[in-house]
This record gives C-alpha cells, sequence and structure tokens, in this order.
C-alpha cells in the first residue's frame, strides 16, 4: 500500500479557489505512484485563519468535495482530502471527506476536539461526535484531526472499532512540532497501527506551521519524515504488520478497562 502526504502550504496571498485546483493538481500527480493520497487540516483557508471560516464554509457537497472528488477519480486512489470548513445551517463543523478510486464518498468524519481554548475554532465550530473509520483493501483506516492527537481515548475507540492505521491531518505550529512528533509516534506505538500525520507548510494567520509531516509504522518507527517546507512525503505500508506486531507482542490483550478512581484518596 503506497501513501502519499501531500504537505501543502497555506499561503494567504494565493485565493482559496486557487489552492483548491493546486491541491487536486497535486493529487493527480500522485497517478501511479500512490494507493492513498492524505491532505492537511483545514488547507482550504488556514486552521488559524479563523476569520475566513465563516466566509470560505461550504456544504459537504460544495466545491472542494467536488474538486476533490474529481481528482480522486482522475488518479484512481483513495483520497483522504484533509478538511474543510463544512457549513450546516448556521454551524460550521472541521470536516474530513474521504473518496475511493471512484471518486465516492466512503466517509466523512467532523473534528471531535476543536483547538482554541475558548476562541478560534473551539467558539466558532461546533464538535463532531461519531469516530470514524473506513476500509482500504486489507486495512481499517480510523481518522482523527490534529487537536484530537493528543487524546488517546479516541484513538483506543478506532482501535476498538476496528483501525489498524490513522491518518491525521492537521494544522500544527511549528512551536509545538516536538509535541506532534512525539504524539504521532506514541499513537502509533500504544495502539500498534499506522499513523499518517499530514500538516501544513507555510504561515498563515502569522502562525509558522510545523511541517514535518511524518509516517509511523504499528512498531513506532518513523519511516518517513518531511521538512518545514512544501513536500510529498511517500512510504510504503505493509497491510500485515499491524497484525502482525499486534500477534507477537500482545499488549492490546492486557488491557485493564473499566479502571476507575478511588471514591476517597488513599492515605
Ligand atoms: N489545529 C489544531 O488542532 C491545532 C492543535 C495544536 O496546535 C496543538 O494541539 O498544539
Amino acid at each position: 500500500m503506497r501513501a502519499s502526504l501531500i504537505q501543502i502550504a497555506v499561503d494567504p496571498d494565493e485565493p482559496v479557489a486557487a489552492r483548491r485546483a493546486r491541491a487536486a493538481r497535486l493529487v493527480r500527480e500522485e497517478r501511479g505512484s500512490a494507493d492513498l493520497v492524505v491532505l492537511p487540516e483545514l488547507w482550504t483557508v488556514g486552521a488559524f485563519a479563523a476569520d475566513l471560516f465563516a466566509a470560505e464554509s461550504e456544504p459537504l457537497h460544495g466545491p472542494t468535495y467536488e474538486a476533490m472528488a474529481a481528482a480522486a477519480r482522475d488518479a484512481e486512489v483513495w483520497l483522504h482530502a484533509g478538511s474543510f470548513v463544512e457549513a450546516v445551517g448556521d454551524a460550521l463543523y472541521n470536516t474530513s471527506p474521504v473518496f475511493s478510486p471512484d471518486g465516492e464518498l466512503v466517509a466523512s468524519y467532523r473534528k471531535i476536539h476543536r483547538f482554541g481554548f475558548d476562541r478560534g475554532e473551539a467558539a466558532l465550530m461546533a464538535a463532531g461526535e461519531d469516530l470514524v473509520t473506513f476500509d482500504l483493501p486489507h486495512l481499517t483506516v480510523g481518522v482523527g484531526t490534529c487537536y484530537d492527537l493528543r487524546f488517546p481515548e479516541l484513538f483506543r475507540g478506532l482501535v476498538d472499532a476496528g483501525a489498524e492505521a490513522f491518518v491525521v491531518p492537521a494544522g500544527w505550529p511549528a512551536r509545538r512540532r516536538g509535541h506532534w512528533t512525539l504524539l504521532a509516534r506514541a499513537r502509533a506505538v500504544e495502539n500498534q497501527a499506522y499513523v499518517l500525520a499530514c500538516g501544513t507548510a507555510g504561515t498563515h494567520a502569522d502562525v509558522e506551521q510545523a511541517g514535518h509531516s511524518l509516517i509511523v509504522d504499528p512498531w513506532g518507527e518513523v519511516l518517513a519524515e518531511a521538512g518545514p517546507g512544501e513536500e510529498v512525503l511517500r512510504a510504503v505500508l505493509d497491510p500485515a504488520k499491524p497484525a502482525a506486531i499486534r500477534a507477537d507482542f500482545p499488549a492490546l490483550k492486557d488491557r485493564v478497562l473499566g479502571v476507575e478512581a478511588p471514591a476517597k484518596p488513599r492515605v
């Protein structure tokens, strides 16, 4: 399974429509080199460009959906199209559509943990409520978005739903790059699952982006890591590897469920 992560730069001087066309072109360029292509979080507007969220919001079946469905079909790839600002009535969601090589929508995930501590995304967007997985040939993939990476229970829930790999699009800032790499590897090790973490490059809304997308195997080894700039990061995944590692080192079987804090502090 050949995976390509498109670490696109969000340049505020590039109109959203132009970036949409450029992203679609980059996806098409992976035809023949990839089975799965991934874009980052909110590459349309920029994850920190909160002032633009409402103006650049779209219905699920809007211009980003149409452009990405066509690109997936033309490239004959599975496409996790990062995320865009989805408008549903008065509500906004940070939504990730996933397309099959026929350009059909196979999954749609609304980010559950919104970033901003009551500001930005956390104030403007509604929270998703559902865990989402989708099936590639021989590999079940769970999805999370950016800040979700800090919440291990979400990923454990995805494992319980069958996930053997995680796709995590992000708009992660450069100043917390150390957390990004550490958390991506931690989610891989603790869940014995591939992690495909695709960030953005460039600077938008005065927030320098980390880049450094990475592909981690279910043993926690980094198979490929990007630099800070625009880049297409590629690696080959072995769909049999998560099951092999889980059989060989069966830590997931040793989970103790329902452990609760004592009612009174121990003395
Ligand atoms: N877009 C995001 O979710 C940013 C998350 C972040 O900056 C962090 O967790 O740190």
